[in-house]
Parts: C-alpha cells; structure tokens; sequence
C-alpha cells in the first residue's frame, strides 16, 4: 500500500514547518558551574524582527551563538528554518549573522572584505551585488578605505553588509546598534525592516528600548538564564503598574497640593519644594483624575512625561524580580 501523502498535503506540511524561524525548547547551556541558560523557550516566527534583551550577564550571546552554530545545547530542542539542529557546530543553512563584533579583515579595503567573504562563501552561495550592500548599509562613501580605520559603527554596518550577500532567511546579530550614529542607525533600521517585510526573520539583542520599540514586533526578556518574558511589546508595556511621571504646570506650588489630595496619586519625596517641575506615582486612571482636576482648578498641564518608558519599567520589574528570586 502506498502510504505517502498527496502531493497537496505534502507540500502545505513544509510550508507550516517553514514558517517558524527558531523554535526553541527546555534550552539548557553551562559553562562549567555557570548555568548560561536555564531551560529557554523561544519562537520566533517567519519574517519577524525578535529582540532579545536582559541585563548583563543574562544569556543573550550564548543564546545568539546556538542560533549560529557556533555551540551546541547541553539539553533541549532547537529547530531553526525547520530543522533541528543537531551536535554539530554549523550553521544551519540560510542562517548568518554575527556575536561578538563581525569578523572582518582589517588590513583589506570595505569592498575587498565584501569580495573575500563573497569568495569564501562559493558559487552556490545566493550572493548579491557587493555594491548594492554597501549602499544599502551607507557605506558607499567609503567602500575603499580599509577597515583597520573604521569606527565601530562602521564595523557593525560591514557586518550586516557581509550578511546581507546570501539574502539570509534568519539573521542573528548581537548588538547590531553599537556605536552607531543617527544616520548608520537609521540605515540599519531601514535594512532590517526591508528584509523583515521580504520574509527574512531577524533575532537580535539590543539593550536599547528605543531600538527595540522602533523595529521589534516582539521581544524575550533574559534574566539569569530564564525566559522572565516573551510577546508583543504592547503585552510588555501593560504588564507595568505603577510610573513616575514628571509634571510640568502653569502653577506648581497649588499642582502639588491638588496631587497630594488626589487618590492613588504619590508626590515624589526627592523634588524640591520650588521646583517648577515634580514627580508623582500613579496607575493610569489616578494620572487622569489629577489632569481633571488640575484643570478644573485652572492650572496648566504643560508636560506631562512618564520619567522612564512604560517598557523599560516593565522591563526592570520583571529582571529586578528574577534578580532577587535567584
Ligand atoms: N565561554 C564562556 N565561558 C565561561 N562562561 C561563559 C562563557 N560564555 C558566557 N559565559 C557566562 O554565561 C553567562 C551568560 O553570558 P552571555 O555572554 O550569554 O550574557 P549576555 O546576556 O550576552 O551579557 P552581555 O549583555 O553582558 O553581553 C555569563 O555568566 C557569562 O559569564
């Protein structure tokens, strides 16, 4: 009896399988008596830009380096372009990127490392233009200087340029925003959403909010090895309770006064008592009772700004507690 599948089935079997980028499962990495990561869970489907974040010290690297071959799990499942990774230190077909800082040859020219990795990489390589990767990065202007000159920004811009020559299906960068300026970063940023929009999944970590809010869909938080969080980043901002936010008015001395009768509302200790600008604690609808009110008693509200972003908040509650349940 012929016990295969019809060619219809077949055929939309590999497209589930292949729109799941990573797929991570009971991750577990030790160096030594250091537990690296601790039993990680990870999805990342196809065309999504994922960041990774935690404080120092949280796993990012290590994880990144299993995405790229370049360690292997103790223990765990890692599927990445559908197929699981096994004990060999590769990486998978389709995947490139970087940990660490690219690796580049600084004696040679922007152009020459470009034609070298391009060189290395074979004919079966699915390689574009050397030129239109300079330009996508906005390298052009200094496509034959050597790289020993360059800046890190710079760096990490031939980094991504070197990845983009195989039109990756997953690109996994460590820290791609380091040392750029507001023009590299805006190339960068430009570079991934392009390749996002076209299918290519990107896991990066970043410790920069900013950068994550502007390209990421969805983020994991590392704390200590663990998974604290993985989802949107709307999710993200509404797991924080409590702000701070700094409070601008036409009158600060009566603005104070309405905020300390307001419920739910906390004047900050630590602003001096003239100071045209103070802080108060709040959830949401107490903050919206206080503006009610201030207006109500005809005082101005002319700022009014959470002091750290709801995201970073969130993210300090959720990796302070793993910290402190270490
Ligand atoms: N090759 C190694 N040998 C020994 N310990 C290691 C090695 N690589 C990582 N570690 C340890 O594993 C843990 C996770 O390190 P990792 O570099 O993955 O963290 P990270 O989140 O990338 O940190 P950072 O934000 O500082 O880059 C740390 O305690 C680190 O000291």
């Amino acid at each position: 009896m012929n016990k295969s599948l019809p060619a219809t089935s077949v055929a939309g079997l590999g497209r589930l399988h292949e729109s799941v980028a990573v797929r991570a499962r009971g991750i577990v990495k030790s160096f030594g008596e250091v537990i690296a990561l601790d039993g990680i869970e990870l999805d990342v489907p196809q065309g999504q830009i994922h960041g990774l974040v935690g404080p120092n010290g949280a796993g990012k690297t290590t994880l990144l380096g299993l995405l790229l071959g370049l360690a292997v799990a103790d223990s765990g499942t890692l599927e990445i372009l559908g197929t699981t990774v096994g004990r060999a230190l590769a990486a998978p077909d389709g995947v490139t990127g970087f940990v660490d800082g690219p690796g580049l040859y600084p004696s040679l020219t922007a152009r020459q490392n470009l034609a070298a990795l391009a060189a290395l990489r074979g004919r079966e390589a699915r390689t574009v233009g050397i030129d239109d990767v300079l330009g996508d990065v906005g390298l052009t202007d200094v496509a034959d200087d050597r790289v020993r000159g360059f800046s890190l920004g710079m760096r990490q811009r031939l980094g991504l340029a070197a990845a983009l020559l195989t039109k990756p299906r997953l690109l996994v960068l460590d820290e791609p925003s380091n040392g750029l300026d507001p023009a590299g970063k805006k190339h960068v940023h430009g570079v991934l959403t392009r390749l996002a929009a076209d299918g290519t999944s990107v896991v990066l970590s970043s410790h920069r909010m900013d950068d994550l809010e502007a390209l990421c869909s969805e983020v994991t938080i590392l704390a200590t090895g663990r998974v604290v969080f993985s989802g949107p980043l709307s999710k993200l901002a509404a797991e924080t309770d409590e702000l701070g936010y700094r409070l601008l008015t036409s009158d600060p001395e009566a603005a104070r006064r309405v905020a300390g009768e307001t419920a739910g509302v906390r004047v900050a200790d630590d602003t001096g008592q003239n100071a045209a600008v103070f802080v108060v604690h709040a959830m949401v609808p107490a903050l919206d009772e206080l503006v009610v009110r201030l207006v109500q008693a005809g005082i101005a509200v002319r700022e009014l700004a959470p002091v750290v972003s709801p995201l970073e908040a969130a993210f300090l509650a959720l990796t302070e507690q793993q910290e402190s349940n270490r």
